[in-house]
């Protein structure tokens, strides 16, 4: 299953995902990005993002290796195409962090996936995260927020609406919509037909 992740900068998506990696739910693959921004202090290439020149990342776009992506405040952005087709051939969930535009075209490719979109409690909660992070000078912290409008007026072309007021009731949230997406009717009889090829195979 795919399940794609979205909200405004500074929403806590990225600590969301690693509260649920260090709990009890673990069963799912975090799709690294690839993007063009400076690397922060403490961020790791291949780990925190696969950093990339404007050039590198235009040639991975003209030659078909991205499955979206999306210019965010100056810099691209986007998610290898590779790793998601892999590891979601190998029967594991892939998790997508990624903002509102890219979703988009992932709703357009994989409408079967699941769009979960994550809500700060108001605004002004948001800018003191964006600013208490520290990563990101006042001026760009005002570009984020100004976007962040817009993001969440596109909540509407979501499946689930989280709010994170506190991490570990939004990771409650977000385990429950998988775990109850995972017992979807059409889910369920699609892994009963990878069994039952396998099955076959044997036989
Ligand atoms: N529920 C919460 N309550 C208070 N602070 C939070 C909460 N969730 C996250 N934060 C804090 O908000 C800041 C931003 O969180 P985080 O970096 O996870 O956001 P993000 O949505 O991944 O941002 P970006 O999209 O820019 O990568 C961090 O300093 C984090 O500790
Ligand atoms: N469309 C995509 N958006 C992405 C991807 N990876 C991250 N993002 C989003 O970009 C902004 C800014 O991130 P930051 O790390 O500079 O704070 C944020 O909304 C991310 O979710 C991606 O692969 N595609």
């Amino acid at each position: 299953m795919l399940i794609v992740l979205s909200g405004p900068s500074g929403v806590g998506k990225g600590t969301v995902r690693q509260a649920m990696l260090a709990g009890n739910y673990r069963d799912f693959q975090y799709s690294v990005s690839m993007t063009t921004r400076q690397k922060r202090p403490g961020e790791v290439d291949g780990v925190d993002y696969y950093f990339r020149t404007k050039e590198e990342f235009e040639h991975e776009i003209a030659t078909g290796g991205m499955l979206e992506y999306a210019q965010y405040v100056g810099n691209y952005y986007g998610t290898p195409l590779k790793y998601v087709n892999q590891t979601l051939d190998r029967g594991k969930d892939v998790l997508l962090e990624i903002e509102v535009k890219g979703a988009m075209q992932v709703r357009e490719k994989c409408p079967d996936g699941v769009f979960i979109f994550l809500t700060p409690p108001d605004l002004s909660a948001l800018r003191s995260r964006l600013a208490g992070r520290g990563t990101e000078d006042e001026a760009t912290i005002d570009s984020r927020i100004k976007k962040a409008a817009t993001e969440i007026a596109m909540m509407e072309n979501y499946d689930y609406a989280v709010v994170n007021d506190k991490v570990n009731l939004a990771v409650r949230r977000i385990e429950r919509i998988i775990e109850s997406e995972h017992l979807r009717v059409p889910r369920v009889i699609d892994r009963y037909k990878g069994m039952l090829a396998k099955a076959d195979a044997v036989n």
